[in-house]
């Protein structure tokens, strides 16, 4: 299958593929199936195979999409994770008008699949789930993050900062290489729960003695309700999950807006090990060629790199990573996740076929 963008153009209306003879949308299709599996809810978008033009449409077509809970099975466990992923599928096949048979590849993006044997397990489910002609992929949420940015192509360095963080990038041979990531214990500094963790460590510190007064302290104190440094130490161990904790970044960025030197400090302290884990990626895999000018795309998803008026955390950070790698371009993508995932298979049978192989 190929075709040409005003092809494309033709084939689609508001975002279904069009049967303009019968001015009516083309009911039998073949669908991939794009699945977003986070720890609070899993998000599972179905799109019409595309003709494998360079020219994506835009908006891209989406034929349904389905919500359910989380299907990590690190944390709801095996069975639960498969219910929740047999379950979204059925429902964005069932809202898009199609059934199994209509599937082409099914791309599953889930946080915390971090080895080959991860992959596999989850991969053996899905072959349970599907006839074998199906196209089966699965990848770290962090991979679908950056195909949600390049469109499916993986090539190229995300950088996600939300509760956790992580960098990941790829050549397009197909290299590739990860840094940070391995949560708050071992120095995920510049995630939300980094930069909270360090202003409350910087409140209690202010506290005893040990550090420089901070705005930081009534400001924290005021949003989770506490009237003393003292009663911190309850309020961690009350809860100690790391959204809550990550949830005090936007109080830190506040601060420093309002020039809190203390505040400040965290901020900048982030922004550095935020463009080190994206620079350590980017020099592993040599993205910027040679001569460190080459353009490679920076994908950029997450609460913290949300621009803010005056302390842009994002913009910040790629200001810093330029410096050593000019050729760095930012993109914030404009579709979820699970598109990318979605894409990613998409961009394989484009490859098939323009390798001249049957998809
Ligand atoms: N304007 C802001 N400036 C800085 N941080 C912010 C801002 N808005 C939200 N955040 C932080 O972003 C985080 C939430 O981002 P996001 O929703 O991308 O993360 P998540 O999906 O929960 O986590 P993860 O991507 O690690 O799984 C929270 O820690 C929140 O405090």
């Amino acid at each position: 299958m190929s075709g040409t963008a005003t092809d494309v153009m033709k084939r689609y209306r508001n975002g279904e593929i069009w049967d303009f003879e019968n001015e009516m949308p083309t009911l039998t299709r073949d669908v991939i199936l794009g699945l977003d599996g986070g720890t609070t809810s899993t998000l599972c978008i179905c799109i019409p195979l595309m003709p494998f033009s360079d020219d994506l449409p835009d908006p891209l077509p989406v034929l349904a999409t389905a919500v359910a809970g989380c299907s990590n099975h690190n944390s709801v466990g095996e069975t639960a994770a498969r219910e929740t992923l047999e379950q979204v599928m059925a429902e964005a096949l069932s809202k898009s008008g199609s059934n199994r048979s209509s599937v082409r590849a099914v791309c599953l993006a889930v946080s915390g699949v971090n080895h080959p044997t991860d992959q596999e397990r989850i991969l053996s489910w899905l072959r349970h789930m599907f006839p074998s002609h199906v196209k089966l992929f699965v990848e770290n949420d962090a991979v679908a993050a950056l195909a949600s940015g390049t469109l499916g192509k993986l090539h190229g360095c995300v950088l996600i900062a939300g509760t956790g963080t992580i960098a990941y990038g790829f050549t397009e041979d197909g290299r590739e290489a990860r840094a940070a990531g391995a949560g708050p214990v071992l120095g995920d500094w510049g995630s939300g729960y980094g930069i909270a963790a360090q202003a409350l460590t910087a409140v209690v510190k202010a506290h005893d003695g040990r550090g420089p007064q901070t705005m930081l302290t009534s400001d924290i104190l005021r949003t989770i309700g506490l009237s003393s440094p003292d009663e911190l130490i309850g309020w961690t161990y009350e809860d100690p999950s790391w959204a809550r904790i990550a949830a005090l970044a936007p109080v830190v960025v506040s601060c420093a807006e309002a020039s809190d030197p203390v505040a400040n400090k965290i901020l900048q302290y982030s922004v550095q090990d935020l463009a080190e884990s994206v620079k350590a990626v980017v020099r592993r895999l040599n993205l910027c060629g040679q001569d460190g000018n080459d353009c490679f795309a920076l994908v950029m998803v997450g609460g913290v790199l949300a621009a803010n008026k005056r302390w842009d955390i994002g913009k910040e950070v790629v200001s810093c990573i330029s410096k050593d790698y000019p050729g760095a371009y930012p993109i914030r993508p404009k579709v979820e996740p699970a598109m990318g995932a979605a894409l990613l298979a998409w961009n394989y049978f484009k490859k098939q076929s323009e390798n001249g192989l049957k998809c």
